[in-house]
């Protein structure tokens, strides 16, 4: 492992405050030294490029450099799952049959709901503007026993760190099947008594059920009160059921998937006459419906996946931090709020021009050729009370591995801004975990009664007090707390005159935070005990980026 930030203290940024680190002359060695060690003699591509001032044009943008993404991170969908086609009525009919056996083909499956988690994808507004998505209905059932086409699938492609919970789910199959238990379980008529309003004999004869049974279209309306059908066959679900994601849905899909993972499975559709044939009836003149598709409502919620989540006030030069850092276009802008949704941008390692420009290693031993970063809106004092943005977008920065606190020095004084930066980000976290208390709590399950009848006797009514968590298959891991994340602050502006006071007390504070010696800014007990780096940058000159880069790839190792 390659040592963690080897020189940071010989290297910070001496061309901004040289005072603190000895004569400029020596200090700049000591950084190309360090960079060359570092990159055990790559192409020095970067440090050419960001020390010398030549191309920083991109850095403070005209308007038109803006790049404008649609984005959203919050989506609720309503999917359909098709629903089966029917089965057919049809009798073999041939030059010297004029009335054969029935060959009436049964109905196709209704199309299957996918969801993949695929690298590609970036924002959900594709989702959130759907809203609703149906899967294909089957086909029909044909003559000459063929069996009707499947109905078209559907695959939802979501980013990766898409969160996936449900909220409501109709499942016809599994409504009769519980209709069907009930029935199998209710007391028989009493003497005298009439039977339940379907008028059913579990013995049968059974009469005809508009919604399930299809007619032959010669029949007449006699012929339909006389007839006798056979006893329904049972709500079925089709194999590819048992692949289905257990309900209810509740998935973190934080890595991409090689394979989509069944949401809901497409309905089977209805029997075609053939399986009706007994002795007494042997040319059937009904097949069946298919079967209704289910439908869920499931809300998505991206929380973006980021090596590094930039946190500061609005107007410090998180922005522009990003796009000296990656290829952003971030929009930057004088004024508060320039940023209304995040930006990721990738910081390349490798551009695979020379040696590797770092020995960093991803956890299964591969070389780590880039890392991310995600600029979100600014914080405002009192954020968690609804001011400015609110504090919803520390949801993409809550599951970055390390947190760069962005202070800029020309403000105010940087130690209060930090601390409030914390502080909001410390309400955030009570929030969210009172919130996931809350979905843990209890649930009460209530089937009521459903007639006057069942009432009287009082039976059917039930009331199930669930304990503990409602998801019985909770695929969020556990996520770590924020304040025991890794963290540092970067302090822009640097470049403007006045901000060397202010740095100073700031790196004070933040070296006797990582001391001990003051009280941790998020005012929690267990905490990052890593020693924590203040950086100051000019981000607008491009100065000091490389050095959030090497301390952001040690703490990524660690
Ligand atoms: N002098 C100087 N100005 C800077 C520096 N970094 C950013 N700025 C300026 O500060 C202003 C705000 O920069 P942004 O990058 O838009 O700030 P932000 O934190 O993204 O702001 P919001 O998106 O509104 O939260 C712009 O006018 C930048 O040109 C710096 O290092 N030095
Ligand atoms: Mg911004």
């Amino acid at each position: 492992m390659p040592p963690r930030c080897p020189t940071l203290q010989g290297t910070l940024t001496p061309f901004l405050y040289p005072v603190f680190f000895g004569t400029s002359a020596r200090g700049s060695r000591t950084f190309f030294n360090t960079s060359k060690r570092l990159n055990e003699g790559a192409t020095s591509n970067t440090d050419t490029l960001e020390e010398s001032d030549a191309d920083i044009s991109h850095l403070n943008p005209p308007p038109s450099d803006y790049s404008r993404t649609i984005f959203s991170d919050k989506a609720t969908v309503q999917l359909f799952a098709g629903s089966g086609g029917h089965g057919c009525i049809s009798f073999l009919k041939e030059k010297y049959i004029p009335a054969g056996p029935a060959n009436g083909g049964d109905g196709g499956s209704g199309g299957n709901i996918w969801i993949q988690a695929v690298r590609g994808e970036t924002s959900l507004h594709k989702l959130s503007r759907r809203n609703i998505l149906r899967a294909g209905r089957g086909k029909n059932g044909q003559g000459r026993t063929r069996g009707g086409v499947r109905g078209d699938d559907i695959i939802i492609q979501v980013p990766v760190g898409t969160v996936v919970r449900e909220i409501e789910r109709v499942d016809p199959v599994f409504e009769a099947e519980q209709r069907q238990k009930l029935e199998a379980g209710r007391a028989p008529p009493r003497e005298g008594e009439e039977g339940s309003e379907e008028g059913a004999n579990p013995a049968g004869p059974w009469k005809w059920d508009r919604s399930r049974w299809l007619l032959y279209p010669a029949i007449t309306p006699q012929d339909i009160a006389t007839a006798e059908f056979p006893r329904l066959p049972r709500a079925r679900r089709p194999a590819i059921a048992s692949v289905q994601v257990a309900a209810p849905v509740s998935l973190d899909l934080s890595v991409p998937m090689e394979k989509p993972l069944l949401l809901a499975a497409g309905a089977v559709g209805g029997l075609g006459n053939p399986h009706f044939v007994t002795k007494e009836v042997p040319r059937p003149k009904f097949a069946t419906k298919g079967e209704s598709g289910m439908s869920i409502t499931l809300e998505l919620e991206l929380k973006l996946l980021a090596d590094v989540g930039l946190v500061g006030l609005p107007n410090a030069g998180k922005s522009t931090l990003l796009r000296a850092m990656s290829k952003s276009r971030a929009r930057v802008g004088n004024w508060a709020f320039t940023t209304l949704q995040p930006n990721i941008g990738t910081v390349v390692l490798d551009d695979y021009r020379g040696r590797p420009a770092s020995h960093s290693k991803y956890a299964d031993g591969e070389p780590r050729i880039n890392y991310t970063i995600a600029d979100i809106p600014g914080l405002v004092k009192d954020a968690h009370l609804d001011r400015g943005l609110g504090i919803s977008f520390l949801r993409h920065v809550e599951r970055a591995r390390v947190l760069a606190f962005v202070v800029d020095l020309n403000a105010g004084d940087a130690v209060t801004a930090l601390r409030a930066l914390w502080k909001e980000v410390g309400e955030y976290e009570r929030m969210k975990i009172q919130e996931e208390q809350e979905k843990s709590d209890p649930m009460v399950e209530w089937s009521p009664f459903r007639s006057v009848d069942e009432a009287l006797r009082n039976q059917n009514e039930t009331i199930v007090i669930q304990s503990g968590p409602n998801y019985n298959a909770p695929l969020t891991p556990e996520i770590p707390s924020i304040a025991a994340k890794p963290w540092f602050v970067v302090a822009t502006k640097a470049d403007l005159p006045g901000t060397q006071e202010n740095f100073k007390a700031l790196r004070e504070y933040v070296e006797e935070v990582s001391g001990g010696h003051v009280e941790h800014p998020s005012g929690r007990e267990k905490v990052w005990e890593g020693k924590v780096e203040a950086l100051p940058i000019s981000a607008i000159n491009g100065h000091g980026t490389r050095q959030i880069t090497e301390l952001v790839v040690g703490l990524l190792d660690d």
